[in-house]
């Protein structure tokens, strides 16, 4: 294991979306955004291979922002609302179909974004759990009130199915590598804000530019 595997915890990680919150104008910085969700796919891939296939996906958008962010046009995507500027006013952006632009900044984040609201819907789910609870059922839930409504039929069933492969709540807990339970209890109560902030914000900024039905 190298050094900065064994460091790995979900508190780091959760991290990310704090640092996100530009303190002056809550921006919500990309950097950070990336890099919160390469964290979430690591720990996603600790839990086994039966859940690259939502990796894969992850992996495969957060490497389009990357590629955005590398580019000559890189500083226009320093900031969620940057993006969102600089692709609305050089017709970046497939709004009703996809075409030319079929992988644009906004809709790649849309995705991610989408992912976010489960997130915060599980790892709620999770902090408020009790000994007896599923992981399985918790998910399924979180999945079945945000995810799965953006789904087709094929893709929910298969997320469904590896949602009974998830660890037991306690080996969960374990796998974070943040403490005891009551030691992740009291992390998720601190940095959950900090994630539903950059949720809010974001829902907000695309909703005020109608994005959030992009193709
Ligand atoms: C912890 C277990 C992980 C459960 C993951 C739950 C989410 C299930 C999502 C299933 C996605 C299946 C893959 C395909 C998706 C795409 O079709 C679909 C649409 O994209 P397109 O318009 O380009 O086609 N993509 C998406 O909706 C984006 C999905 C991104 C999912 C990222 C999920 C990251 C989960 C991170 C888990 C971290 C767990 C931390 C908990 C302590």
């Amino acid at each position: 294991m190298t050094a900065v595997e064994e460091k790995f915890s979900l508190t780091e990680v959760l991290s990310s979306f704090k640092a996100c919150l530009e303190k002056e104008n809550q921006d919500v910085l990309m950097d950070y955004y990336i890099s919160g969700w390469k964290g979430l796919v690591r720990f996603m891939n600790s839990l086994g291979a039966i859940f690259s296939f939502v990796s894969k996906d992850a992996v495969s958008k957060i490497q389009i922002m990357e590629a955005f962010r590398k580019s000559s046009s890189g500083d226009q995507y320093r900031s969620l609302q940057s993006m969102v500027a600089y692709e609305l006013k050089a017709k970046l952006v497939d709004l009703n179909k996809r075409a030319e632009h079929s992988n644009s900044g906004c809709r790649t984040i849309l995705r991610l974004h989408r992912a976010l609201r489960w997130l915060q819907l599980f790892l709620e789910k999770l902090r408020t759990s009790t000994e007896n609870s599923k992981t399985s059922v918790l998910c399924t839930e979180a999945y079945n009130d945000s995810l799965a409504n953006y789904h087709p039929w094929i893709i929910r069933k298969t997320a469904m199915v590896s949602f009974y492969a998830l660890p037991a709540r306690n080996t969960f807990f374990e796998v974070m590598n943040v403490g005891s339970i009551e030691d992740v209890v009291t992390m998720l109560g601190e940095a959950m804000p900090y994630v539903s902030q950059v949720y809010d914000i974001t829902q907000q900024l695309y909703a005020q530019h109608n994005l959030l039905d992009l193709p």
